[in-house]
Protein backbone atom coordinates (compact mmCIF):
# COMPACT_ATOMS: atom_id res chain seq x y z
CA UNK A 1 0.00 0.00 0.00
CA UNK A 2 0.99 3.16 -0.87
CA UNK A 3 2.04 5.86 2.02
CA UNK A 4 1.50 3.02 4.86
CA UNK A 5 1.09 4.82 8.23
CA UNK A 6 0.30 1.55 10.06
CA UNK A 7 0.88 -1.84 9.37
CA UNK A 8 -0.37 -5.05 11.36
CA UNK A 9 1.68 -7.72 11.29
CA UNK A 10 0.23 -11.64 12.69
CA UNK A 11 -0.89 -10.02 15.17
CA UNK A 12 -2.54 -12.05 18.25
CA UNK A 13 -2.93 -11.41 21.62
CA UNK A 14 -4.25 -13.96 24.82
CA UNK A 15 -5.09 -12.83 28.21
CA UNK A 16 -4.35 -15.92 30.37
CA UNK A 17 -6.12 -18.96 28.63
CA UNK A 18 -8.44 -17.07 25.83
CA UNK A 19 -6.96 -15.50 22.42
CA UNK A 20 -8.97 -12.69 22.06
CA UNK A 21 -7.29 -11.53 18.95
CA UNK A 22 -5.94 -14.15 16.08
CA UNK A 23 -3.48 -13.21 13.27
CA UNK A 24 -4.98 -9.99 12.40
CA UNK A 25 -2.93 -8.54 9.26
CA UNK A 26 -3.52 -5.15 7.90
CA UNK A 27 -2.59 -2.01 6.85
CA UNK A 28 -3.68 1.98 6.77
CA UNK A 29 -2.96 4.74 4.93
CA UNK A 30 -2.00 8.00 5.54
CA UNK A 31 -5.24 10.05 5.28
CA UNK A 32 -8.60 9.39 5.46
CA UNK A 33 -10.95 7.97 7.88
CA UNK A 34 -11.26 3.98 8.25
CA UNK A 35 -13.90 2.17 10.69
CA UNK A 36 -12.92 -0.85 12.46
CA UNK A 37 -16.53 -2.61 13.15
CA UNK A 38 -17.42 -5.74 15.42
CA UNK A 39 -19.49 -6.71 17.82
CA UNK A 40 -18.98 -6.39 21.68
CA UNK A 41 -16.65 -8.89 22.77
CA UNK A 42 -15.15 -8.72 18.87
CA UNK A 43 -11.84 -7.79 19.71
CA UNK A 44 -11.61 -4.18 18.95
CA UNK A 45 -10.49 -2.45 22.15
CA UNK A 46 -7.84 -5.12 22.49
CA UNK A 47 -6.39 -4.26 18.87
CA UNK A 48 -6.81 -0.61 19.49
CA UNK A 49 -5.01 -0.92 22.46
CA UNK A 50 -2.77 -2.48 21.00
CA UNK A 51 -1.60 -0.43 18.06
CA UNK A 52 -1.63 2.35 20.62
CA UNK A 53 0.95 0.91 23.01
CA UNK A 54 -1.37 0.76 25.75
CA UNK A 55 -1.32 -3.30 25.44
CA UNK A 56 1.75 -5.19 24.54
CA UNK A 57 0.20 -7.97 22.39
CA UNK A 58 1.52 -11.50 22.51
CA UNK A 59 2.63 -11.92 18.93
CA UNK A 60 2.98 -10.04 16.07
CA UNK A 61 4.42 -6.79 15.16
CA UNK A 62 2.66 -3.41 14.54
CA UNK A 63 4.78 -0.55 12.94
CA UNK A 64 3.67 3.05 13.11
CA UNK A 65 4.95 5.11 10.42
CA UNK A 66 7.73 2.77 9.69
CA UNK A 67 8.57 2.21 13.58
CA UNK A 68 8.23 -1.45 15.20
CA UNK A 69 5.98 -0.04 18.34
CA UNK A 70 7.41 -3.03 20.49
CA UNK A 71 10.92 -2.31 19.82
CA UNK A 72 10.95 1.53 19.83
CA UNK A 73 7.55 2.65 21.93
CA UNK A 74 8.38 6.33 22.68
CA UNK A 75 9.15 7.18 18.73
CA UNK A 76 6.57 5.11 17.16
CA UNK A 77 3.69 7.01 19.88
CA UNK A 78 4.95 10.53 18.75
CA UNK A 79 2.82 9.45 16.09
CA UNK A 80 -0.22 8.42 17.95
CA UNK A 81 -3.27 10.32 18.72
CA UNK A 82 -5.67 8.36 21.12
CA UNK A 83 -9.11 9.26 22.36
CA UNK A 84 -10.52 6.50 24.68
CA UNK A 85 -14.26 5.76 25.13
CA UNK A 86 -14.04 7.59 28.15
CA UNK A 87 -12.21 10.39 28.31
CA UNK A 88 -9.64 11.01 30.94
CA UNK A 89 -11.27 14.92 31.39
CA UNK A 90 -9.96 16.66 34.62
CA UNK A 91 -13.33 18.33 35.22
CA UNK A 92 -11.81 21.16 37.32
CA UNK A 93 -9.06 22.45 34.05
CA UNK A 94 -10.09 24.94 31.65
CA UNK A 95 -9.85 23.54 28.13
CA UNK A 96 -6.70 25.53 27.94
CA UNK A 97 -4.48 24.18 30.73
CA UNK A 98 -6.18 20.52 29.81
CA UNK A 99 -4.75 20.90 26.30
CA UNK A 100 -1.26 22.79 27.76
CA UNK A 101 -1.11 19.15 30.14
CA UNK A 102 -1.85 16.87 27.49
CA UNK A 103 0.94 18.59 25.06
CA UNK A 104 3.22 18.35 28.22
CA UNK A 105 2.45 14.50 28.29
CA UNK A 106 2.57 14.07 24.46
CA UNK A 107 6.24 15.40 25.25
CA UNK A 108 5.53 18.73 22.55
CA UNK A 109 9.28 20.96 23.26
CA UNK A 110 8.22 23.55 25.64
CA UNK A 111 8.39 26.13 23.29
CA UNK A 112 6.30 24.94 20.86
CA UNK A 113 3.48 24.32 23.29
CA UNK A 114 1.74 27.31 23.19
CA UNK A 115 1.35 27.42 19.63
CA UNK A 116 0.07 23.46 19.13
CA UNK A 117 -2.53 24.36 22.02
CA UNK A 118 -3.52 27.17 19.85
CA UNK A 119 -3.63 24.97 16.91
CA UNK A 120 -6.08 22.38 18.60
CA UNK A 121 -8.15 24.75 19.89
CA UNK A 122 -9.08 26.16 16.76
CA UNK A 123 -8.86 22.63 14.91
CA UNK A 124 -11.31 21.23 17.21
CA UNK A 125 -13.52 24.66 17.17
CA UNK A 126 -13.37 25.09 20.98
CA UNK A 127 -10.86 28.57 20.88
CA UNK A 128 -13.98 30.45 22.28
CA UNK A 129 -14.14 27.92 25.12
CA UNK A 130 -10.89 28.56 26.01
CA UNK A 131 -11.13 29.31 29.95
CA UNK A 132 -14.26 27.20 30.28
CA UNK A 133 -13.66 24.30 33.04
CA UNK A 134 -14.03 21.07 31.26
CA UNK A 135 -17.43 20.14 33.84
CA UNK A 136 -19.19 23.37 31.82
CA UNK A 137 -18.92 21.85 28.39
CA UNK A 138 -21.58 20.27 27.00
CA UNK A 139 -21.31 16.53 25.90
CA UNK A 140 -20.37 17.22 22.20
CA UNK A 141 -17.59 19.93 22.92
CA UNK A 142 -16.31 17.62 25.38
CA UNK A 143 -16.00 15.17 22.61
CA UNK A 144 -14.55 17.78 20.66
CA UNK A 145 -11.82 18.82 23.56
CA UNK A 146 -11.23 14.83 23.80
CA UNK A 147 -10.37 15.26 19.74
CA UNK A 148 -8.52 18.24 20.35
CA UNK A 149 -6.01 16.24 23.18
CA UNK A 150 -5.56 13.30 20.60
CA UNK A 151 -4.42 15.83 17.82
CA UNK A 152 -2.39 18.43 20.42
CA UNK A 153 0.72 17.13 19.62
CA UNK A 154 0.39 16.66 15.57
CA UNK A 155 -0.08 12.89 15.31
CA UNK A 156 0.04 10.96 12.00
CA UNK A 157 -2.25 8.84 13.04
CA UNK A 158 -5.45 9.26 15.35
CA UNK A 159 -7.55 6.32 17.39
CA UNK A 160 -10.81 7.62 18.16
CA UNK A 161 -13.18 4.81 20.34
CA UNK A 162 -17.06 5.22 19.80
CA UNK A 163 -16.52 9.12 19.74
CA UNK A 164 -20.17 10.11 19.20
CA UNK A 165 -21.58 7.97 21.87
CA UNK A 166 -23.64 9.55 23.65
CA UNK A 167 -24.57 13.14 21.72
CA UNK A 168 -27.64 14.34 20.37
CA UNK A 169 -28.53 14.21 16.19
CA UNK A 170 -27.12 17.79 16.35
CA UNK A 171 -23.81 17.19 18.24
CA UNK A 172 -23.11 13.47 16.32
CA UNK A 173 -23.21 15.42 13.05
CA UNK A 174 -20.99 18.22 14.07
CA UNK A 175 -18.31 15.41 15.65
CA UNK A 176 -18.58 13.88 12.50
CA UNK A 177 -17.62 16.97 10.66
CA UNK A 178 -14.65 17.44 12.83
CA UNK A 179 -13.53 13.53 12.12
CA UNK A 180 -13.32 14.70 8.46
CA UNK A 181 -11.61 17.71 8.76
CA UNK A 182 -8.88 16.35 10.91
CA UNK A 183 -8.49 13.28 8.45
CA UNK A 184 -7.66 15.54 5.97
CA UNK A 185 -4.30 15.31 6.44
CA UNK A 186 -3.92 12.42 8.55
CA UNK A 187 -5.12 9.01 9.43
CA UNK A 188 -8.04 7.86 11.62
CA UNK A 189 -8.81 4.95 12.88
CA UNK A 190 -12.46 5.07 14.31
CA UNK A 191 -14.17 2.17 16.35
CA UNK A 192 -18.00 2.15 16.08
CA UNK A 193 -20.54 -0.22 16.35
CA UNK A 194 -22.53 1.60 14.25
CA UNK A 195 -23.11 1.46 11.22
CA UNK A 196 -24.22 4.34 10.10
CA UNK A 197 -21.57 5.96 11.27
CA UNK A 198 -18.61 4.71 9.10
CA UNK A 199 -21.02 5.46 6.00
CA UNK A 200 -21.09 8.94 6.93
CA UNK A 201 -17.28 9.02 7.45
CA UNK A 202 -15.40 7.05 6.57
CA UNK A 203 -13.64 5.42 3.19
CA UNK A 204 -12.67 2.26 4.33
CA UNK A 205 -14.18 -0.75 6.54
CA UNK A 206 -12.11 -3.13 9.15
CA UNK A 207 -14.65 -6.08 10.72
CA UNK A 208 -13.23 -7.87 13.23
CA UNK A 209 -15.27 -11.01 15.13
CA UNK A 210 -14.24 -13.24 17.12
CA UNK A 211 -10.78 -12.07 17.31
CA UNK A 212 -10.49 -12.66 13.48
CA UNK A 213 -10.58 -9.76 10.52
CA UNK A 214 -14.14 -10.96 8.49
CA UNK A 215 -14.25 -7.68 6.02
CA UNK A 216 -11.13 -5.08 5.15
CA UNK A 217 -12.13 -3.04 2.27
CA UNK A 218 -13.64 0.11 0.54
CA UNK A 219 -16.95 1.44 1.68
CA UNK A 220 -18.32 0.41 -1.36
CA UNK A 221 -17.19 -3.11 -1.04
CA UNK A 222 -18.74 -3.26 2.22
CA UNK A 223 -22.03 -2.24 0.47
CA UNK A 224 -21.84 -4.33 -2.31
CA UNK A 225 -22.70 -7.10 0.51
CA UNK A 226 -26.04 -5.57 0.40
CA UNK A 227 -26.51 -7.32 -3.06
CA UNK A 228 -27.54 -9.41 -4.27
CA UNK A 229 -31.56 -8.01 -3.98
CA UNK A 230 -34.14 -9.94 -2.83
CA UNK A 231 -37.27 -10.53 -3.59
CA UNK A 232 -40.23 -12.17 -1.16
CA UNK A 233 -43.42 -13.68 -2.84
CA UNK A 234 -46.03 -15.27 -1.48
CA UNK A 235 -48.23 -17.06 -4.06
CA UNK A 236 -51.28 -19.07 -3.34
CA UNK A 237 -50.49 -22.10 -5.56
CA UNK A 238 -47.23 -22.08 -6.40
CA UNK A 239 -44.64 -23.90 -8.76
CA UNK A 240 -41.71 -25.96 -7.85
CA UNK A 241 -38.90 -24.13 -6.12
CA UNK A 242 -36.73 -25.65 -9.73
CA UNK A 243 -39.66 -23.69 -11.75
CA UNK A 244 -38.89 -20.31 -10.31
CA UNK A 245 -35.35 -20.82 -10.43
CA UNK A 246 -35.70 -20.89 -14.38
CA UNK A 247 -37.59 -17.02 -14.61
CA UNK A 248 -34.74 -15.44 -16.36
CA UNK A 249 -33.08 -13.15 -13.57
CA UNK A 250 -33.62 -15.18 -10.75
CA UNK A 251 -30.76 -16.74 -8.72
CA UNK A 252 -31.57 -18.43 -6.00
CA UNK A 253 -34.91 -19.78 -4.11
CA UNK A 254 -35.21 -19.90 -0.83
CA UNK A 255 -38.78 -21.13 1.14
CA UNK A 256 -39.81 -19.27 3.63
CA UNK A 257 -43.30 -20.94 4.02
CA UNK A 258 -45.22 -23.35 1.79
CA UNK A 259 -46.36 -20.26 0.17
CA UNK A 260 -43.90 -17.66 0.36
CA UNK A 261 -40.44 -17.68 -1.02
CA UNK A 262 -37.14 -15.46 -1.09
CA UNK A 263 -35.65 -14.99 -4.41
CA UNK A 264 -32.30 -14.39 -4.77
CA UNK A 265 -32.50 -12.12 -8.37
CA UNK A 266 -30.00 -9.86 -10.50
CA UNK A 267 -31.80 -6.54 -9.17
CA UNK A 268 -32.90 -5.69 -12.21
CA UNK A 269 -36.96 -4.21 -12.53
CA UNK A 270 -37.63 -6.76 -15.18
CA UNK A 271 -36.87 -9.70 -13.36
CA UNK A 272 -39.21 -8.50 -10.98
CA UNK A 273 -41.98 -8.17 -13.84
CA UNK A 274 -41.41 -11.53 -15.49
CA UNK A 275 -41.93 -12.68 -12.24
CA UNK A 276 -45.10 -10.69 -11.36
CA UNK A 277 -46.18 -11.89 -15.68
CA UNK A 278 -45.25 -15.98 -15.02
CA UNK A 279 -47.36 -15.86 -11.73
CA UNK A 280 -50.10 -14.25 -13.47
CA UNK A 281 -50.25 -16.56 -16.68
CA UNK A 282 -49.66 -19.72 -14.91
CA UNK A 283 -52.42 -18.87 -11.84
CA UNK A 284 -49.59 -18.94 -9.38
CA UNK A 285 -52.13 -16.97 -7.43
CA UNK A 286 -49.73 -14.21 -6.71
CA UNK A 287 -50.76 -12.25 -3.62
CA UNK A 288 -47.38 -10.49 -2.28
CA UNK A 289 -44.02 -9.63 -3.89
CA UNK A 290 -41.50 -7.46 -2.12
CA UNK A 291 -38.83 -6.20 -3.22
CA UNK A 292 -36.06 -6.43 -0.76
CA UNK A 293 -32.61 -5.00 -0.05
CA UNK A 294 -30.75 -5.70 2.78
CA UNK A 295 -30.22 -2.87 5.01
CA UNK A 296 -26.67 -2.78 6.87
CA UNK A 297 -27.44 -4.43 9.63
CA UNK A 298 -28.28 -7.19 7.29
CA UNK A 299 -25.04 -7.20 6.20
CA UNK A 300 -23.73 -6.86 9.74
CA UNK A 301 -25.45 -9.55 11.29
CA UNK A 302 -24.31 -11.35 7.93
CA UNK A 303 -20.81 -10.74 8.64
CA UNK A 304 -20.70 -11.66 11.92
CA UNK A 305 -22.35 -14.41 11.34
CA UNK A 306 -19.40 -15.17 9.00
CA UNK A 307 -21.09 -16.28 6.27
CA UNK A 308 -19.21 -14.24 4.36
CA UNK A 309 -15.56 -13.95 4.39
N1 LIG B 1 -8.30 -7.91 30.45
C1 LIG B 1 -8.90 -8.96 29.95
N2 LIG B 1 -8.77 -10.18 30.51
C2 LIG B 1 -9.37 -11.27 29.99
N3 LIG B 1 -10.12 -11.26 28.88
C3 LIG B 1 -10.32 -10.08 28.28
C4 LIG B 1 -9.73 -8.87 28.78
N4 LIG B 1 -10.09 -7.85 27.96
C5 LIG B 1 -10.87 -8.39 27.00
N5 LIG B 1 -11.01 -9.71 27.20
C6 LIG B 1 -11.76 -10.65 26.32
O1 LIG B 1 -11.21 -10.58 25.02
C7 LIG B 1 -12.22 -10.59 24.01
C8 LIG B 1 -12.12 -9.34 23.16
O2 LIG B 1 -12.43 -8.20 23.96
P1 LIG B 1 -12.36 -6.69 23.44
O3 LIG B 1 -12.60 -5.82 24.63
O4 LIG B 1 -11.12 -6.50 22.68
O5 LIG B 1 -13.59 -6.65 22.45
P2 LIG B 1 -14.35 -5.37 21.84
O6 LIG B 1 -14.60 -5.69 20.42
O7 LIG B 1 -13.62 -4.14 22.14
O8 LIG B 1 -15.72 -5.38 22.63
P3 LIG B 1 -16.51 -4.11 23.27
O9 LIG B 1 -17.11 -3.38 22.13
O10 LIG B 1 -17.53 -4.81 24.13
O11 LIG B 1 -15.51 -3.33 24.06
C9 LIG B 1 -13.53 -10.70 24.78
O12 LIG B 1 -13.88 -12.07 24.80
C10 LIG B 1 -13.20 -10.22 26.16
O13 LIG B 1 -14.03 -10.84 27.12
Amino acid sequence: MENTIVKVENLSHRYASQWAVRDINFEISSQGVVGLLGSNGAGKSTTMNIICGVLKQSKGEVYINGINLKDNPVEAKRNIGFMPQKLPLYQDFTVEEYLTYCADLRMVEKKQVKKAVQEALERCGVAHFRDRLLRNLSGGYQQRVGIAQAIVHNPKFVVLDEPTNGLDPNQIVEVRNLIKQIAVDRAVLLSTHILTEVQAACREIKMIEEGQMVFSGSIEMFNNYIEPNTIVVTLDSPPLNEVLQQIEGIRSVEQLTPYRFRLGYDGEKKTAQRLANASVSNEWGLMELMIEKSSLDAVFARLSKKQIK
